[in-house]
């Protein structure tokens, strides 16, 4: 039987360490075929964004034409977005997808720093996207963004008492906004704790956090992750679960020696393999799983 098929609407990352690049790696991990309807390309690598070409609307729209006259579309994740003209050409191009789970991660700012939304879109956002949205998944900072609270100096608010129910109000917030389920994601918290909101119940996701893990790309792993659950049959929270998992040993197993800024995540656990695979024994560097020696400081 074939798997379900999820489809990543995001920016390009040149670097391969975000974007639909990281959500296909996503989509493969998870076990669902991975599809891509481009709304940018940026050039990007570990350390910075240079460069932002928006694909024209109407090319964004035909994108999801094309996959969904043929091959179907079962899921639908949403990444980076960066204009207000984009923002409309999803909304539209969502009309074509039916009654299918859709997953918003509302990406604003690169782990290198770099503006990724402008104000126009996020006011667009809010209104035409989140209101449609099965889950949303912002990190604490997009979150209170969107909920019109502003930026605020998140370590030093992370340093100051327990957050917790400052999030779960957060999150109560943005469900008043219209999506299903909130997802607020705890990568930028001293505690590693994802706050998932279904309209009735708080619920707070626990893992271990992995500071000396490389970052970049693991809210688009997540985001991915949990829309591949939702097309293989997962309730929202369970899904959440999973995204929560597989990002956290993503981050966990990131690529500290690609580029000389954040690394980039390894949901696929290819640095490991390439352990496995010189501990085995193997000389030839095309023996190995790994492009690059992973274990280059
Ligand atoms: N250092 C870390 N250790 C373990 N899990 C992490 C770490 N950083 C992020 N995660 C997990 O990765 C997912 C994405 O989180 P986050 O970093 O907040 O998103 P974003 O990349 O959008 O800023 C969440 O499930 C979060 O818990
Ligand atoms: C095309 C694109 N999409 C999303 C992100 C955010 O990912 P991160 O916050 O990990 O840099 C990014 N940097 N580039």
């Amino acid at each position: 039987m074939a798997p379900p098929a999820v489809l990543s609407i995001a920016g390009s990352d040149s670097g391969g360490g975000a974007g639909i690049q990281a959500d296909l790696k996503a989509f493969a991990h998870a076990g669902v075929h991975g599809m891509t309807a481009i709304t940018a390309l940026t050039a990007q690598n570990t350390v910075g964004v240079t460069g932002i070409h928006p694909v024209p609307p109407e090319f964004i729209v035909e994108q999801v034409r094309a996959v969904q006259a043929d091959i179907g579309v079962d899921a639908v994740k949403i990444g980076m977005l960066g204009t207000a003209i984009t923002v409309r050409a999803v909304a539209e191009a969502l009309e074509l997808v039916g009654d299918v789970p859709i997953v918003i991660d509302p990406v604003m700012v690169s782990e290198s720093g770099a503006v990724l939304l402008d104000d126009e879109a996020r006011q667009a956002i809010v209104e035409h996207l989140l209101p449609r949205a099965t889950v949303i998944t912002p990190n604490l900072p997009e979150a209170r963004v969107l909920a019109g609270e502003g930026p605020r100096d998140t370590a030093a608010w992370a340093r100051g008492g327990d957050p917790s129910d400052d999030v779960a109000d957060l999150a109560r917030g943005l469900h008043a906004l219209g999506p299903a389920h909130v997802v607020i994601t705890g990568g930028h918290r001293d505690e590693l704790v994802d706050v998932f909101y279904d309209g009735t119940e708080i619920h707070t996701l626990t893992g271990e956090k992995h500071p000396d893990g490389a970052a970049h790309g693991s809210g688009c792993t997540h985001s991915s992750t949990l829309a591949a659950h939702l097309a293989l049959g997962a309730t929202p929270l369970d899904a959440a679960r999973r995204a929560r998992e597989a990002a956290s040993d993503a981050v966990k197993h990131g690529l500290r020696g690609i580029g000389a800024g954040a690394g980039p995540v390894d949901v696929l656990n290819i640095s490991v393999r390439g352990l496995t695979a010189r501990q085995l024994g193997a000389t030839d560097p095309k023996e190995h799983l790994s492009a690059r020696d992973i274990m280059r400081p």
